[in-house]
């Protein structure tokens, strides 16, 4: 039953489309907000921003948690309360074997390295996006023209100790990014999991698919502007997998 009005987005179910995609950056809502039809900003409070605004004719909520799983959850527990069925998460993520920099990458299950999934459903449970969503996003992928692939993700609660070499962690990162990669992963994010696992135990659907923007193996980082293009063209093809299929009758 769709709640009235979220406790954080502040905002009611009339003013959220049946998709949501979830990003970590406020300013990615912004310029999807640019790119959406009749879009408006909802709130701006902590920094969760939220906007929902049309693609071919499909409403779309797009929302900024910042950053990591707890938030990310939040965020998805309070659009999924509003009556939001399927959830995209668009966001940036870190190579793991071969994945090159500046591929998108679509995840087809996430490794749950993270804690706040186990507050959903125990750890015994997969990570896993739903496969109709997950085609959509693959054959919007294609369509993109962008070198692409897909395979496991993992996810990961600790930025500076679990993802780059920093010493604080307790293995060398480097150890854990090859065994990781032999074992079908090919990138690394700090959400993925978490909204996978959250989605299923509220009944709502989620994919993934991310920009592969940091090295896992030099840490060097995509070029500024090359990395601002590339958003765009995520975002964009996020909202034509959203809009695959024609709306739903309300
Ligand atoms: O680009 P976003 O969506 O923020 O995602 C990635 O970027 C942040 C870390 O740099 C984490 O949130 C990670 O998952
Ligand atoms: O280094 C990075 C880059 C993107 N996403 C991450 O989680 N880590």
């Amino acid at each position: 039953m769709p709640s009235a009005n979220a406790w954080y987005l502040r905002c009611g179910a009339d003013e959220v489309g049946e998709s949501a995609v979830l990003v970590g950056d406020r300013g990615r809502v912004l310029l999807a907000a640019d790119m959406l039809e009749d879009a408006t900003i909802l709130n701006e409070d902590r920094g969760l921003t939220t906007a929902t605004g049309t693609h071919a004719g499909h409403r779309i909520t797009v929302s900024a948690f910042g950053m990591g799983a707890p938030i990310a959850a939040v965020v998805l527990h309070e659009l999924a309360m509003l009556g939001v069925k399927r959830f995209l998460r668009l966001g940036t993520a870190m190579t793991v074997g071969d994945t090159e920099l500046g591929e998108f990458v679509v995840a087809h299950g996430a490794v749950r390295n993270e804690s706040t999934s186990a507050s959903y459903l125990p750890l015994a449970f997969p990570a896993v996006p739903d496969l109709p969503l997950t085609v959509d996003v693959e054959a919007a992928v294609s369509a993109s023209g962008v070198p692409h692939r897909s395979g496991l993700f993992a996810t990961f609660d600790g930025f500076y100790t679990e993802m780059f070499e920093t010493g604080s962690g307790t293995e060398p990162v480097q150890d854990r990014y090859a065994s990781l990669a032999r074992a079908g992963v090919i990138a690394t994010d700090m959400e993925t999991s978490a909204i996978f696992v959250a989605a299923r135990a509220l009944g709502v659907s989620a994919a993934s698919l991310c920009l592969a923007s940091v090295s896992g193996l030099t840490n060097d980082k995509m070029p500024h502007d090359e990395r601002v293009a590339a958003e765009r063209a995520l975002l964009e093809t996020g909202f034509g997998a959203l809009s695959a299929h024609a709306p739903i009758a309300a």
